[in-house]
């Protein structure tokens, strides 16, 4: 049995994610903690590993805490930089028996759709990421989003690529989006969206998209699932549901 603290269980996907545990044989819901509880009581529980999917504010902190106190975590809260990622593959090297995941998305067509998109960006010119969200989300461009776009550009670089041709050289308002590593990203929110994401590719002649829809937050469940399951036995920072799959 597995013994799983929830932070954030109060949240959209925190609800979510405490009845997925509570309808796993082999998992035990042992704390469900949210803004104003101490952290501490998942150490008081007995978790073996702790889910966060809180705010980014808050989720490094919580990843320091969890390690500092023999948690393994699977965190889906967004929010991470190279440097945030850093520090926390440093204090792993404390407790190398621990995992840490840290996944921008668990549905297994964004993991998917991850993945494909690295795959497809050396053959095509142009490429840029459009991500759909719901309005009540706080960060933009989304995790999910710059993790493709990151994925595309590192892709593209390896193949000699250069930037995707763009002739616009007057955008007062920013019409062209963020530009993640120099790959274009649009985030549009929408009430009645869940989260979604479309991957466009371009060349003479042709398109190539790659769509992912999560429609409801049970989507994420499965992956949130196997993440608490395999955590443990990878040791050290993971940095995307993909690695644990075999892909
Ligand atoms: N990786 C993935 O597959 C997915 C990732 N996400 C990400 O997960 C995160 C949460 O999303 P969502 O559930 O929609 O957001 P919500 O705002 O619905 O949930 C966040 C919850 O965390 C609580 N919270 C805030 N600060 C703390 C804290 N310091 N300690 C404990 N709890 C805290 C909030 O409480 P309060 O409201 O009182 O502040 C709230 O209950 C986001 O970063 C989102 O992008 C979302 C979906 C899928
Ligand atoms: O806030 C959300 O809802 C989501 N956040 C993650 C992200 O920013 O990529 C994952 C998914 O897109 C839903």
């Amino acid at each position: 049995m597995i013994n799983v603290a929830v932070l954030g269980a109060a949240g959209r996907m925190g609800s979510h994610v405490v009845q997925a545990v509570q309808g796993a044989e082999d998992l035990e819901l042992v704390a469900a903690l949210d803004t104003d509880d101490d952290i501490a009581a998942a150490t008081r529980a007995k978790a073996h590993v702790a889910i966060d999917f809180t705010v980014p504010d808050a989720t490094e902190g919580h990843v320091h805490a969890l390690i500092d106190a023999g948690i393994h975590a699977v965190v889906g809260t967004t929010g991470w930089t190279s440097d945030s990622l850093s520090r926390v593959e440093e204090h792993l090297k404390e407790r190398p028996d621990l995992g840490v995941l840290i996944a921008p998305n668990f549905a297994i067509g964004a993991v998917l759709a991850m993945r494909f998109a690295a795959a497809a960006a050396p053959y095509f010119e142009s490429a840029e990421v459009v991500e759909l969200h719901h309005p009540d989300k706080v960060d933009a461009p989304s995790g999910t989003a710059i993790h493709t776009a990151r994925g595309i550009a590192a892709a593209r670089a390896a193949a000699g690529l250069g930037a995707s041709p763009d002739a616009t050289s007057h955008d007062p308002d920013g019409a062209r989006g963020a530009s993640v590593d120099g790959v274009h990203v649009h985030a549009v929110r929408l009430r009645g969206m869940v989260a979604h994401e479309e991957v466009l590719f371009g060349n003479a002649g042709e398109a190539f998209t790659i769509r992912t829809d999560s429609f409801d937050r049970v989507s994420f469940m499965p992956g949130v699932l196997l993440g608490v399951r395999e955590v443990a036995a990878h040791p050290g920072l993971t940095v995307g549901l993909d690695r644990y799959m075999s892909l």
